[in-house]
């Protein structure tokens, strides 16, 4: 083999740069907006995109379907085992409802399940789909434990109240009756499930950027996502 000295020049040094997939980590609590961000951030540079919450909104609708408890560490991990992403069942509509979310909340508490889903996970974040040249993936704990060594971390979060009511205004928009305090309690019983649970709490990574987007729209957290992976990876959008 050649020595990289005395290798023939087939382009600009730049081009050899970068010899594995970027990795991007988004995490934060439901509706803050993280997943809003990490299409848009995927898109602008080509990424490939994992929303990570529909793998355990996928083992949940899984086990209810099954007249199963999402809190049976039994029902929970044998699903999660027989879970096959690649199927399409993570573009399922029933994935989107307030029961999946609640019984993704459950069985994302079984440290089994998190263990059936974290090769999926990490695959993805390794080798992209479609050979893509990075990655985002957002979730609860991409920073933390799936890609602790991501190129960049962004941590969405925003207050309760607000999160809340981005929630109601989006089922409403879909035409689903909702009550606000139901939401706000929902939302309240999850973030308390997802942060207290023993494995894989939501937290920030210790190196991750914390956005928080209460009094933020959409296009300010893009800017602001924007810039911080900026000026961790050097790159910028391509659109
Ligand atoms: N910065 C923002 N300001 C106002 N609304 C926003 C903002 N970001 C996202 N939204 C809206 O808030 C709602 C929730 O956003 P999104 O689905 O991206 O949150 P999420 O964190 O991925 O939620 P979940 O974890 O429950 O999937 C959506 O209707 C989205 O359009
Ligand atoms: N990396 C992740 C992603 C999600 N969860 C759990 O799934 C629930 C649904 O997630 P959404 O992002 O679709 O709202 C969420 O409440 C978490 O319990 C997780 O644990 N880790």
């Amino acid at each position: 083999m050649p020595s990289a000295a005395s290798s023939p020049v087939k382009g600009p040094a730049t081009v050899a740069v970068h010899t594995r997939p970027l990795v991007i980590a988004i995490d934060g609590p439901a509706a803050s907006g993280k997943g809003t961000l990490a299409k848009r951030v995927a898109a602008a540079y080509g990424f490939a995109h994992l929303d990570t919450g529909s793998l355990y909104r996928a083992v949940g609708v899984a086990v209810l379907r099954a007249g199963g408890d999402p809190a049976d560490p039994a029902a929970a991990g044998r699903a999660a085992r027989d879970l096959h992403p690649e199927d399409g069942i993570l573009a399922d509509p029933d994935l989107r409802t307030d029961e999946a979310a609640q019984a993704a909340s459950k069985v994302a508490a079984v440290p089994e399940v998190r263990a059936a889903l974290l090769e999926f996970q990490r695959r993805f974040a390794e080798q992209p789909p479609g050979g893509a040249p990075g990655a985002v993936l957002d979730g609860r704990d991409i920073g933390t434990v799936v890609c602790p060594g991501a190129d960049a971390k962004l941590f969405v979060t925003a207050s309760v109240e607000v999160r809340a009511d981005r929630r109601l205004k989006e089922l409403q928009g879909r035409g689903i009756p909702a009550i606000p305090s139901d939401v706000l309690e929902d939302m309240k019983a999850r973030d308390a499930r997802d942060s207290q649970r023993a494995v894989a709490p939501l937290r920030p990574a210790a190196d991750a950027f914390v956005l928080d987007t209460s009094a933020l729209d959409a296009d300010q957290a893009y800017a602001a996502a924007i810039a911080h992976i900026g000026s961790k990876t050097g790159l910028g959008p391509k659109a």
